[in-house]
């Protein structure tokens, strides 16, 4: 187990070779390609050989059933439940900072270039379950396509059980909101994805890890003519433990072995600077090893996995970048001067308390992540692996003028005359307007409170105009919040398990104290804000709101709603909705409202809230908007 290299001794050859990663990918490249092709010549019919062949799995629709979604989050232990929801939720903190954000430039006067970014329309996201049903991996892959506003997603996971799929997996995607899940898996499944076969869409962009056939598969469909976008080279799980002589065997030996158990293509490196560090956790692993219901898979992992051995940290980070491993692991009292020596890994974890096992379920990070070497061009799975995005110009006379010079020069220089011509016309002529930046990233806000009565989870994005997904139970209330986002101009996402057997008050008041907390955090240091208001008629009800963000919470509500409820929406929570969201926003936010209506009266109070909040939370330079130069 763990062939030994002394690394300053080894030749050039001797270290490639022993870095070498396990060689059968070569059949599952050829195996990978013969599945495709057979798709693109024969559709439909060879997606399902392959899938009866491999999986023993063929039905005339591999699509799930809602019902079979529910039932399975039904079925599932609530402590499960919430596992998943916990890791969802911290995937989210960590991924709710990416996204790629439109801006402006004006580069010659009277030129505006914009950056545009949209979600792709399909995304289909590939959930292993071949040897063990990867639940992370779908909350990895589901959270940031969700995050990124893509409009379809579509989940594809190996079959099984009674002609479903794992039903831990159909559960998670239930808690997560996705319903399109397929019961297929392997290189079939990605052939289906590639040309819309067997009844599966074609994807514009495949994501997420497999083995060595569903990692071939994707490269080889990436690369076909009009084939799909894929993430990233995702196969066989790996990682490198850099271990010095105190640290503890136990724990590294873990480390190794909770990759080796993936796959036996999986590959474990450890180095260290001794003999003694490599006996220790070799002793240490053949010990867990006795111990392990994966033993077969983890020692079969092993046997293509080596120990090198380092003189200094300087080595040691050299064997890394070379490597360049999947995942790496330090337990070195060193480690934060190998974080800042090392340039090409996937995720690094720091210190013994670190696991890279907290990293594949819960620590926040994406666990998608490139293997083979592939982390020297690559990271893990993102907001923007979801995105694209598309630049605008908009010149006006002037600018025209300004860049005639340089364009009609650089034309005549390659010879291209009916490119100057057309830049000539122009200068001759006139044109348009510019428009608004936004910097430093998306502004978006995630938050999750959970109490006795309710669980809610609120995501706000100031910076995308929608879409929203709206779910808290009260159906008015779930309309009056779409009017604030849009409104507002915002995307809003919006979680709810409430104590709605008792009534609708804690669900309203936790979503709005909720909500109030996202939209601070995506708010930031309200460089550039605006303090605003909005009147709004609607029929005989006119409602007015004023929004001043400045730090300091303040609520005012004048106007009488006559009754008692509008559907299950009690009226008397209007004014304590607005209440809740300025304590927890730390904004100023006045509401007045005069009419005969509760239906209209309560939504004209959201409308012209939303409406309030989208002048309010529109960056216009960047100043403070306060004498005092903060805004706390
Ligand atoms: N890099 C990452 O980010 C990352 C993350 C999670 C998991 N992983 C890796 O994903 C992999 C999951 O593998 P898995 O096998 O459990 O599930 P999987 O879903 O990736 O693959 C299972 C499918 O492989 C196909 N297959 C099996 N044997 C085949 C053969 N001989 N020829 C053609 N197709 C065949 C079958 O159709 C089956 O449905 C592991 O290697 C794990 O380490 C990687
Ligand atoms: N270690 C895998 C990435 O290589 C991710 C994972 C999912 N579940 C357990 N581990
Ligand atoms: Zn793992």
């Amino acid at each position: 187990m763990l062939d030994t290299l002394i690394w300053k001794d080894a030749t050039e050859a001797q270290r490639r070779r022993a870095l070498a990663r396990p060689v059968e990918t070569g059949t599952a490249d050829a195996a990978a390609r013969e599945i495709v092709d057979a798709v693109r010549a024969r559709g439909d019919e060879a997606v399902r050989a392959y899938a009866a062949r491999l999986d023993g799995h063929a039905p005339d629709d591999f699509r799930v059933l809602a019902e079979a979604l529910r039932e399975a989050r039904k079925g599932m232990d609530p402590a499960d439940i919430e596992a998943v929801k916990a890791a969802a939720d911290a995937v989210r903190r960590f991924h709710v900072r990416q996204g790629y954000s439109g801006y402006s430039v004006e580069t010659w006067p009277g030129v505006m270039a914009s950056r545009r970014a949209t979600p792709v329309d399909v995304a289909a996201l590939y959930v292993p379950a071949g040897s063990a049903p990867l639940v992370s991996t779908l909350i990895m892959l589901a959270v940031p396509a969700q995050l990124a506003g893509v409009p379809r997603i579509v989940v594809v996971a190996p079959p099984a059980g009674e002609g479903g799929v794992n039903p831990a997996l159909l559960a998670t995607a239930e808690i997560l909101g996705i319903d399109e899940v397929y019961a297929i898996g392997g290189a079939q499944a990605i052939a289906a994805l590639a040309t819309g076969a067997a009844g599966l869409p074609r994807a514009d962009k495949i994501f997420g890890p497999g083995n060595a056939y569903v990692a071939a598969a994707k490269s080889y469909v990436a690369g076909l003519p009009g084939g799909p976008a894929i993430d990233l080279p995702a196969g066989p799980s790996e990682v490198m433990v850099i271990a010095d002589d105190r640290a503890d065997a136990e724990l590294v030996a873990s480390d190794l072995l909770s990759q080796a158990e993936h796959d036996p293509s999986a590959q474990v490196v450890l180095v260290c600077f001794d003999s003694a560090t490599r006996d220790r956790v070799i002793a240490a692993t053949e010990a867990q090893l006795a111990q392990l219901p994966r033993a077969e898979i983890a020692r079969a992992a092993l046997a293509s996995s080596c120990t090198v051995i380092c003189d200094t940290l300087e080595e040691a980070a050299e064997v890394a970048n070379v490597y360049a491993p999947e995942h790496l692991i330090l337990q070195a009292d060193a480690a934060e001067r190998l974080v800042g020596l090392v340039r090409h890994a996937g995720s690094i974890f720091v210190g013994a308390f670190t696991p890279e096992a907290a990293g594949d379920y819960a620590a926040g990070p994406n666990h998608t992540l490139p293997t083979s070497g592939a982390a020297r061009a690559y990271g893990g799975v993102t907001v923007e692996a979801f995105q694209k995005t598309t630049t605008i110009l908009r010149a006006t006379a002037e600018g025209a003028a300004a860049m005639a010079p340089a364009v009609e020069r650089l034309a005549a220089l390659e010879g291209l005359e009916a490119h100057a011509t057309a830049m000539r016309l122009r200068r001759e002529r006139a044109g348009a307007q510019p428009g608004v930046a936004a910097a430093g990233g998306p502004r978006a806000g995630t938050k999750r409170r959970k109490t006795a009565e309710t669980d809610v989870t609120v995501t706000v994005n100031l910076d995308r105009d929608g879409p929203s997904r709206i779910a808290t139970g009260v159906g008015y209330f779930d309309h009056m919040l779409e009017q604030v986002a849009r409104h507002g101009g915002i995307a809003l996402d919006v979680a709810v398990e409430g104590d709605l057997h008792i009534d609708a008050h804690h669900t309203i008041e936790d979503v709005c104290l909720t909500f109030g907390e996202a939209l601070r955090e995506a708010l930031r240091d309200k460089r550039g804000l605006a303090r605003f208001g909005f009147e709004l008629p609607m029929d005989e009800t006119r409602a007015a709101v004023w929004i001043d963000l400045s730090g300091r919470p303040f609520a005012k509500f004048e106007g009488e709603i006559p009754g008692e409820t509008v559907g299950e929406f009690p009226v008397e929570m209007t004014a304590h909705a607005f209440r809740s969201i300025a304590e927890s926003l730390g904004a100023a936010i006045h509401v007045k409202v005069e009419g005969e209506n509760a239906h209209h009266m309560v939504e004209a109070c959201f409308k012209a809230f939303g409406r309030a909040l989208r002048k309010a939370v529109r960056v216009e330079g960047d100043a403070l908007p306060s004498t005092k130069g903060m805004l706390a």
